[in-house]
């Protein structure tokens, strides 16, 4: 469970995160939305204590983050917007490998999990392809297996979408439903919802630091466009976002999908 409790987190004068109290339980797939510079990135940082709070505090399992950040980071794994920064090593099983092996753990347990995050995001018998060589969405899914190999209760995935081309998205949507379905709870954050409203238990929606919106995937769409949050066009082929999004790019053609 994370619980934040009246999280406050400011940059100077930028109040980013203000006054957040949630709670997502173990194994609940939550979609975070809202437009640019609403908070989402600030407030997950606090999940696993990458930033510290101005007020307010957080918890994961019960326990204060800042008290114990190995519990925190074990329990919460988190992937950034670009995985490209984030993979640390020069092949894939090394890289899947790093934090297992700071954790101190044995050999055999390093390579079980190794195996077992490749296997999760479909990436089996591939530990041995240097990083650079892999695509943008092969990336993802190494820096997702990374996560994973922490055996976290909850991956939490910044953008997991940005920069991916279709086939791509729909390969990383595939292995975040498996994952879903086999327990890990998810946090995935996005401005557009289009990949995942399908996958999400609840939404959570911020704007200016607050959260606005928060239910089941139905009952939230309705009000999302006002945020600045793409949703699905029931229709199929456009997407709706209010003026506060990016919505400015719905008409490309490549962007489209149902
Ligand atoms: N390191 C920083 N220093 C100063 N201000 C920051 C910093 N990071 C974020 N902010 C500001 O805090 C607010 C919230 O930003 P944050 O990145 O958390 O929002 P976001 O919803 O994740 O946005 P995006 O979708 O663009 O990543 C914004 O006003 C942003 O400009």
């Amino acid at each position: 469970m994370i619980r934040t409790v009246n999280l406050v987190h400011r940059y100077g004068d930028v109040v980013a995160v203000d006054s957040v109290s949630l709670s997502i339980p173990d194994g609940e797939c939550v979609v975070l939305a809202g437009a640019n510079g609403s908070g989402k990135t600030t407030l997950v940082r606090h999940f696993n204590g990458l930033l510290e709070s101005d007020e307010g505090r957080v918890e994961v399992n019960g326990r204060r983050v800042g008290a114990d950040l190995v519990a925190a980071r074990t329990a919460v794994g988190i992937v950034f917007q670009e995985p490209r920064d984030q993979l640390v090593a020069a092949t894939v099983g090394a890289d899947v490998a790093f934090g297992p092996e700071n954790l101190g753990l044995g050999r055999a347990e390093i390579d079980r999990r190794v195996a077992a995050s490749l296997s999760a995001v479909d990436l089996d018998g591939r530990k041995g392809v240097r990083v650079g060589e892999l695509s943008g969405g092969e990336r993802q899914r190494v820096a997702v297996a990374g996560a994973l190999a922490m055996e976290p209760d909850h991956l939490v995935l910044d953008e997991p979408f940005t920069g991916l081309d279709a086939p791509a998205r729909t390969s990383v949507v595939d292995r975040l439903r498996e994952l879903s379905a086999s327990g890990t709870g998810l946090v995935i954050v996005t401005h557009d919802l289009r990949d995942v409203l399908d996958l999400a238990d609840r939404v959570v929606a911020m704007a200016e630091g607050r959260v606005v919106v928060d239910a089941p995937p139905d009952e939230a769409a309705a009000s999302l466009p006002a945020y600045g949050v793409r949703v699905p066009d029931p229709a199929c082929g456009s997407t709706s976002a209010g003026p506060d999004g990016d919505g400015s790019s719905d008409a490309a053609p490549r962007d489209r999908r149902c």
